[in-house]
């Protein structure tokens, strides 16, 4: 399913985040939007999961106006994987992951979730968790149970918002590779906001970087991420290096500018 997002302007009150937003994300590609902190990085990804109303420009779902579809058509459509879960006290991890599965009620409100929770909980490894209580977990247990209430939506589109936050290196690894997989295995469209650029040039195909607003490169890792870029966007002096083993860049990163 493809996401398309053109001229798009946002602002929060009288200031303006995104001026012009341009992007195409093609069915199956996998897109990490990359920028500094505060650039609108989530912003942009609430905009497509239809959290937020666009101040003018349009954006489409396989060519739908966004604006013209039901809420559950948007969640059947796309699932996010936002930065924080709901505050309810006493929820229960299985409880929520559940409701990863409303979207998908049948008209008499008969829900065939057993399966797909149990498959979206075995998937991002927190089956030995279903039962605890949410506010009990650590934050990297929560991350990988916010993975699991995305997966369990079964959609086609995957918005995640920073989805290694909170985790250790080898939880970061198999969440990428597992959303990876999953993206092979079911055809998925996902765009993945990521701060670590050596993990969106690792993982996917194509790097976003957002800057004053706007789209400032679009590309392949190994053309995005580059000296300049590091410099102009991040406001870092750093290196980019090959990776010899899966051939895509790495920054080595020397000294705040
Ligand atoms: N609800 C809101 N009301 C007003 N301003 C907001 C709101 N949400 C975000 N902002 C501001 O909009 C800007 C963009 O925020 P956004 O969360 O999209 O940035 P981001 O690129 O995802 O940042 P980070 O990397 O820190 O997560 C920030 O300056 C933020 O303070």
């Amino acid at each position: 399913m493809s996401i398309t997002v053109q001229d798009l302007h946002f602002s929060y009150g009288t200031r303006p985040i995104l001026t012009g937003i341009d992007l195409t994300v093609e069915p199956g590609e996998s897109v990490a939007l990359v920028g500094v902190n505060g650039c609108g990085k989530s912003t942009l990804l609430r905009l497509i999961a239809g959290l937020l109303e666009p101040s003018s420009g349009r954006i489409l779902l396989d060519g739908a106006e966004l604006a013209s579809l039901s809420r559950r058509q948007v969640a059947q459509r796309l699932a996010v994987l936002h930065q924080s879960l709901p505050p309810v006290p006493g929820l229960t991890v299985r409880r929520l992951v559940r409701q990863g599965r409303y979207p998908h009620r049948g008209p008499l409100g008969l829900l065939r979730e057993s399966d797909s929770v149990d498959e979206a909980l075995e998937l991002a490894g927190v089956a030995h968790l279903a039962d605890r209580v949410l506010d009990t977990l650590s934050g990297g247990e929560r991350q990988r149970v916010r993975l699991a209430l995305a997966v369990a939506q079964d959609t086609r589109i995957l918005l995640l918002d920073e989805p290694t936050a909170h985790l250790d290196i080898r939880h970061q690894l198999q969440v990428l590779d597992l959303v990876r997989t999953l993206r092979a295995a079911r055809g998925l469209t996902v765009v993945t906001v990521l701060h670590e650029l050596d993990h969106a040039a690792r993982f996917a195909e194509r790097i976003v970087a957002l800057h004053g607003g706007r789209v400032r490169a679009d590309g392949r890792p190994a053309d995005v991420i580059t000296p300049d870029l590091l410099a102009e966007v991040f406001g870092v002096a750093g290196r980019v290096v090959i990776d010899e083993l899966h051939g895509t860049p790495r920054c080595l990163l020397d000294a705040a500018l």
